[in-house]
């Protein structure tokens, strides 16, 4: 069942209409993955769904009811979570500080330690003393404790050795099982897909792949031609 739902969304930067047409679903307890070449829109789509950046035609839903046209504290309010590109922590505020002023009701901090059993040992730290993969797990563990029914994810591994972004991925495929509807947003898609049930590529701001995430990922020459409009190279020329 999709919780989110775009139809035909346009998202402009200033004057710039950077996202076109853009059609998409994501499911409750599954990871629908955003893919694309760097500067193709991932980041300007999720700040459109967030409310962060102008959407200037479409629709939104979340949850069957319309946000589209809600600031952005009420879509989150209306359960939407977003961890930006930015990993934002507040680092003078110990790790479970950071969760506390983030959680809403029925936000479980248990369960984010659950996950990551390293942000329970630092506990006490403060934020700003954690690695770059432990940041990214409290940014992660701080969207969890909204307790969202969707989660837009930037790039999580940005900066990261990939054993961290292996680990990181991993978390988030188990935070599925939460019933959450995650949107990952990665422009490094081996992993991703991994992880992934459906998968979107972006190009120029349009959706030019739609399917499943299987089909991409044992497709090297399908992957390479949706992000980049050409066949890869030598394929093609004669033998
Ligand atoms: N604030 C802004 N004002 C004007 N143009 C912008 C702004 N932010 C982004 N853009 C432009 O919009 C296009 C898409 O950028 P966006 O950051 O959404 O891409 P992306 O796919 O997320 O790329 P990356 O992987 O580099 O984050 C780019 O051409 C970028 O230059």
């Amino acid at each position: 069942m999709s919780v989110l739902s775009l139809a035909g969304v346009d998202v402009h930067r200033g004057e710039a209409r950077v996202v076109r047409d853009v059609s998409l679903e994501a499911e409750a307890g599954a990871v629908t993955v955003v893919l694309g070449s760097n500067g193709s829109g991932k980041s300007t789509l999720m700040d459109g769904v967030a409310g962060l950046a102008r959407v200037s035609s479409g629709t939104i839903h979340l949850g069957g009811g319309p946000i589209g046209r809600l600031p952005a504290y009420k879509r989150a309010r209306a359960g939407l979570g977003y961890v930006e590109q930015s990993r934002t922590v507040f680092r003078t505020l110990s790790v479970e500080q950071n969760l506390r002023v983030a959680r809403s009701g029925e936000g479980d901090l248990d369960a984010v330690y659950r996950l990551f059993p390293e942000l329970e040992r630092r506990r006490h730290l403060q934020a700003g003393h954690l690695s770059g993969g432990e940041q990214q797990m409290l940014a992660l563990g701080r969207a969890l404790v909204a307790d969202p029914r969707v989660m837009l994810i930037d790039e999580m591994s940005m900066g990261l050795a990939p054993v961290v972004v292996r680990r990181l991925m991993l978390a988030v495929r188990e935070m599925t099982g939460l019933g959450i509807a995650i949107l990952l947003v990665e422009q490094f898609a081996a992993l991703a897909l991994e992880i992934g049930t459906r998968a979107y590529v972006l190009r120029k701001g349009r959706v030019v792949y739609s399917g499943a995430c299987a089909r991409l990922k044992d497709d090297d020459g399908l992957l390479h031609e949706s992000y980049f409009g050409t066949a890869p190279p030598g394929e093609g020329e004669p033998a």
